[in-house]
């Protein structure tokens, strides 16, 4: 079984394009983690969710020919005009974590650790785990604290949304790369890919992950803090004052910090093209970050630009232009 952590909009895209009779969901721990799951122990489901069942229709705006293997007993139906793929997906909450092949983790950066340190203790050593977070910090801190686990992280470019708790948008197809953190995850890399590669999506094998994480966060670091703090859409931060008198500052200090840290040179004026070509091919998305804030959720700015702040700390590099936008996100 393939069990997933973190039934919000990333888990959802997996679980529904996963073989159905091999992925469920894990279930949010209850209080202390003594309780042993499977024997007597407590948990409770995320608020509003039935008992035993996770129920959603996924939204696809590819045609139901397309439609990935995976889909399983899921039941597809189409609007021929609109092009729209409708699929009802129902996939159990797992009883058991007995027999799992894969642990996927699509909790928010902010929430993995405490995730897994519930979980964790009930999961065989030699389970692979993959981190979906975006940003960099809580990555790292998970690879840290189970060395000996094969630990993997994703970065992945597919983009899902809810705009009601039981519709799953899958709003963009993209890549996913994965690769591992922890010395013991490099034997588990082909098989993730191939297990992952069940749902149709494109995935790949990644050797350096953290490098492919990086360069996903300075795109991040360019575009969600600005969009949060314009309240617009991705492409019209391009035009503001606060972006073009902010920008050449924010990539000087990452291109000096991505030198100290991975040892790759990149001139401030490359991250300011790679950060302006994302947020032109995105134009009308609303960022993540920004949708967090709308929502009233807690943002991901502290893996972001706030990660880049502690970066700097620690190699003696100041970075202004990030903790300016890390302190004015965190105001909001
Ligand atoms: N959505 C996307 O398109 C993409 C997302 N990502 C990254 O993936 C991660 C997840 O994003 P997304 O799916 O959008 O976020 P969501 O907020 O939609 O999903 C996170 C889920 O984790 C659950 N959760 C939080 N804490 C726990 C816990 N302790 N135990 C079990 N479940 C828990 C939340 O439950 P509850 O709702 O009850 O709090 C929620 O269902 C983020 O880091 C994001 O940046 C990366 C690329 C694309
Ligand atoms: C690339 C971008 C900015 C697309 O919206 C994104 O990854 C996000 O919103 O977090």
């Amino acid at each position: 079984m393939i069990a997933i952590l973190g039934a919000g909009s990333l888990g959802r895209l997996w679980a529904a394009l996963l073989p159905s009779a091999r992925c469920g969901f894990l279930p949010r721990l209850a209080g202390d983690s003594e309780h042993e799951f499977g024997l007597g122990g407590s948990f409770s489901r995320q608020a509003g969710l039935p008992e035993t069942r996770c129920e959603y229709v996924l939204v696809r705006s590819v045609p139901p020919s397309l439609a990935p293997q995976g889909f399983g007993e899921a039941r597809l139906t189409a609007s021929p005009d609109s092009g729209e793929a409708r699929t009802n997906i129902n996939l159990p909450w797992l009883q058991s974590v007995e027999h799992l092949t894969l642990l996927l983790v699509t909790t928010k950066a902010g929430d993995t650790l405490a995730a897994l340190d519930a979980w964790l203790p009930h999961i065989q050593v030699g389970t692979p785990v993959v981190l979906f977070q975006n940003g960099l910090g809580s990555q790292p801190a998970v690879a840290e604290r189970w060395p000996e686990r094969p630990i993997l992280a994703a970065s992945t470019t597919e983009g899902a949304n809810r705009p009601s708790p039981d519709v799953l948008v899958h709003a963009g197809a993209g890549d996913t790369w994965v690769g591992a953190l922890t010395t013991s995850a490099a034997d588990y890399t082909a098989s993730v890919v191939q297990q992952l590669a069940e749902t149709g999506l494109r995935i790949h094998a990644e050797e350096n992950i953290l490098q492919r994480l990086w360069q996903k966060l300075v795109v991040n670091a360019g575009i969600n803090p600005f969009t949060a703090l314009l309240d617009c859409p991705n492409g019209d931060i391009l035009d503001s004052s606060l972006y073009q008198q902010n920008i050449d500052g924010l990539c000087s200090e990452i291109s000096v910090l991505l030198e100290a840290e991975t040892s790759e040179t990149v001139t401030p004026e490359v991250l300011r093209e790679r950060i302006e070509t994302v947020a032109r091919n995105t134009a009308s998305n609303t960022s993540s970050m920004r949708a967090d804030v709308l929502a009233g959720r807690k943002t991901e700015i502290d893996y972001i630009n706030g990660y880049i702040v502690q970066c700097g700390k620690r190699h003696g590099i100041v970075t202004p232009v990030n903790q300016m936008l890390t302190e004015r996100v965190q105001g909001l």
